[in-house]
């Protein structure tokens, strides 16, 4: 039997094109799995999450790691970095930055941050605390504070609806930001750790404040001050996280529902978000301010640099 006409009440559409009555509509699970399998057969395959979601589009020319692409009104911002795990160098900060002024002024309705390869990203590229060894400490640490201060500073300020599409495992800095984004999918095979003390290092990214807010103090206390590493899941049951997908299917359920969400009206969104985030700002400059302040200090001292060295002379692993 096949459903052409607009469907009745009560009645659901599945691939098979037959129409469920409410009594035999399928349990949840099934459903979900019915519905994947209908849109798959609608859209080009994209069987896992380590596979790029979004289609071709407007790139960022000058950039070799951070890849901007546009499509259906949805703007992404990929960290392309797969076989250093998306670490992010100082170079893709400042990427970063322009990447998300330009996704701020564009037309599209949405913006959307994810990782190439199988890591969402594994943080702050430790290398680049090398060059504190070598150069002028003061001025160095003093620009990458600045630095660290400016792409937070741009993810407090960014003014449309911001996704983070997490496909894989996060560590340090790209977990933090997540305090900072409007919604966060992730792949069930995410992990999310932020192993700063064992870097002798302290949290950034707002995530002092944001963290305790969103998942209570003790949970936080654990992630930022302990180092746990936590799943997907259970970041989504302290709220960091909004909604787990598995794996297999990560990309199209994730792109399905944000194709959606980019039809909403644009103004309205944008003016929902400031609505929801105006009354924070303030704070969260403060905040990012001071942990700059303090992260600055932090990487000057002895602990961070043997643990910095320690990783790079893969003496010992997190
Ligand atoms: C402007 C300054 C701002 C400062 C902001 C501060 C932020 C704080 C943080 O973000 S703290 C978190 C820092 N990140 C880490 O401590 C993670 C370090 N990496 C690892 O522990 C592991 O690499 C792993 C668990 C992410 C993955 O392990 P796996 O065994 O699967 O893979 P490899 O270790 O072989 O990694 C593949 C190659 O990628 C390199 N690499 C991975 N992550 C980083 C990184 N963060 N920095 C630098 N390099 C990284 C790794 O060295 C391998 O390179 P190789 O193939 O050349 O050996």
């Amino acid at each position: 039997m096949r459903c052409i006409s607009r469907p009745q009440k009560d009645l659901v559409m599945f691939p098979d094109q037959r129409c469920w009555t409410s009594s035999e509509r399928p349990s949840g699970e099934a459903a979900r799995q019915n519905y994947v399998d209908f849109v798959s057969s609608l859209t080009p395959s994209l069987e896992s999450s380590s596979q790029a979601g979004p289609g071709a589009g407007r790139s960022l020319p000058e950039s070799e790691h951070v890849v901007m692409t546009s499509e259906d009104s949805i703007t992404t911002i990929m960290l392309n970095r797969p076989a250093k795990k998306n670490a992010i160098t100082i170079q893709m900060y400042q990427d970063i930055i322009l990447a998300l002024k330009a996704a701020g002024k564009d037309n599209s309705a949405i913006t959307v941050f994810t990782g190439s390869g199988d890591y969402y990203s594994s943080g702050n590229d430790l290398t680049n605390f090398v060059s504190f060894a070598s150069g002028d400490l003061e001025k160095i640490s003093e620009e990458s504070a600045n630095t660290l201060r400016n792409v937070v500073d741009t993810f407090i300020d960014f003014p449309k609806p911001l996704v983070a599409a997490v496909n894989g495992p996060a560590v340090g800095i790209s977990v933090t930001l997540l305090g900072l984004f409007d919604t966060v999918y992730a792949s069930d095979r995410a992990t999310l750790h932020t192993p700063f003390t064992s870097l002798g290092q302290t949290p950034e990214g707002c995530s002092s404040y944001t963290f305790p807010k969103i998942m209570g103090p003790a949970k936080a206390a654990e992630m930022l001050i302990f180092g746990k590493k936590i799943t997907a899941r259970e970041a989504c049951a302290q709220g960091l996280v909004t909604e787990v997908f598995p794996d297999r299917t990560f990309q199209r359920e994730v792109w399905t529902r944000l194709r959606e969400y980019a039809k909403n009206s644009p103004n309205a969104m944008r003016i929902g978000k400031q609505l929801l985030r105006s009354s924070e700002k303030e704070k969260l400059h403060a905040v990012n301010a001071e942990e700059c302040r303090v992260g600055r200090e932090r990487w000057l001292s002895e602990e961070c640099a043997a643990a910095v060295q320690s990783f790079l002379s893969r003496k010992a692993r997190l």
